[in-house]
């Protein structure tokens, strides 16, 4: 910032989802900061290019890495990212806060109300996510998952539209829930059924580390971490980082607190829906006070289930880390990211 009393400027992407999401933040720290937040529209090279396939730009790393750069150079103060489309690494000179995270759950917006046992024989069911994909397939093996890409509007009018072709899609509550349209909404899928992806749910409030060093955003980042979101999230992500994968990789995890206890679930499936590896571990945070000790235990929480599910031959089911081909031109490499269904402008 350039002076503390400046209106601080939080930089977003112009999707609905992410000025909703920004909107949300912004209020937050107004309140906390007890003066102005201005939000600042950053454009991305996957905003720009709306031809080229997402995969072709990197990935959704190419929405993270425009606003990171918009930090990084000073157009903007914070930035807000959806969690499970930031790469598992943390850049330097930035830092990362996680305030409370929505329902973390997939949802299934299918037509007529149905849930997923309702579907018919043989019915199409709509995603991107070839972590929904696979478990889709593994608990509905007859079901024709279709790949579809869009913003959340468009991937809804493809089962609930008037000119609807699917008979549903699977989008991320939280979303839907930011949106105000969890109507649309007709099962949230069970987490042992569908393991929502690493990171889903939760947002990531970053800003310029020297920033926060003693000033008042110091403080109003201290009041927007939520402690069992932070936890929850880190033994996650720590699966993905250690199984190092990509945003392709058929993987879900789903941790939570509950009295004092951290449990995580993590699977890898195959994306024919054929076989999927399922590991949970616990851990006690009873004893754990410190604060650094506590997220250094989370992190191995997370090792130790991607470390069984290795031993189970989770590489075998699928190819982890993105086999991107190989860059036509001398583009500079991209970082792989832990999302998975890419959501298009
Ligand atoms: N990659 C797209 C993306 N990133 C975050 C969300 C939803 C909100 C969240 O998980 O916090 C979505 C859309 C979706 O998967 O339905």
């Amino acid at each position: 910032m350039s002076t503390p009393t400046a209106p601080l400027r939080l930089g977003t992407r112009a999707s609905a989802l992410a000025t909703t999401q920004s909107s949300m933040i912004a209020r937050r720290l107004t309140e906390l900061l007890g003066h102005p937040v201005e939000l600042v529209h950053i454009r991305s090279e996957g905003d720009i290019d709306r031809t080229s396939s997402l995969a072709s730009l990197g990935g959704t790393g190419v929405f993270v890495t425009a606003l990171r750069e918009a930090l990084v150079d000073g157009r903007c103060d914070v930035a807000v990212h959806s969690l499970k489309d930031l790469p598992t690494g943390q850049p330097e000179g930035l830092t990362v806060v996680t305030p409370e995270r929505e329902d973390p759950r997939d949802a299934l917006c299918a037509r007529d109300g149905m849930t997923l046992d309702d579907l018919p024989r043989g019915g199409r069911v709509g995603t991107g996510s070839p972590r929904r994909a696979a478990q889709l397939r593994a608990a509905r093996p007859d079901l024709d998952v279709v790949d579809i890409r869009g913003n959340v509007e468009t991937r809804l009018a493809r089962a609930l539209g008037p000119e609807a072709d699917l008979d549903a899609v699977v989008l991320a509550y939280a979303g839907l829930s930011r949106l105000g349209r969890t109507e649309v909404v007709s099962q949230v899928l069970d987490p042992t059924v569908v393991a929502p992806a690493p990171g889903q749910g939760a947002l990531a409030v970053e800003a310029r580390t020297a920033d926060l060093d003693a000033t008042d955003l110091a403080a109003a980042f201290a009041a927007l971490d939520h402690r069992a979101t932070r936890l929850s999230v880190l033994a996650e992500r720590s699966v993905l980082a250690r199984l190092e994968a990509g945003c392709a990789a058929p993987i879900g995890a789903y941790a939570r607190v509950e009295e004092d206890e951290l449990t995580l679930s993590a699977v890898v499936a195959k994306v024919d829906g054929s076989e999927q590896i399922v590991h949970t571990a616990r851990l006690d945070l009873g004893h754990e006070l410190a604060a650094a000790a506590a997220d250094e235990a989370a992190l191995a929480l997370g090792v130790r289930v991607a470390e069984a599910l290795l031993t189970d031959g989770a590489a075998r089911l699928a190819p982890l880390s993105d086999a991107a081909p190989a860059p036509a031109s001398s583009e500079p490499e991209r970082t792989p990211t832990g999302t998975d269904d890419p959501e298009v402008p």
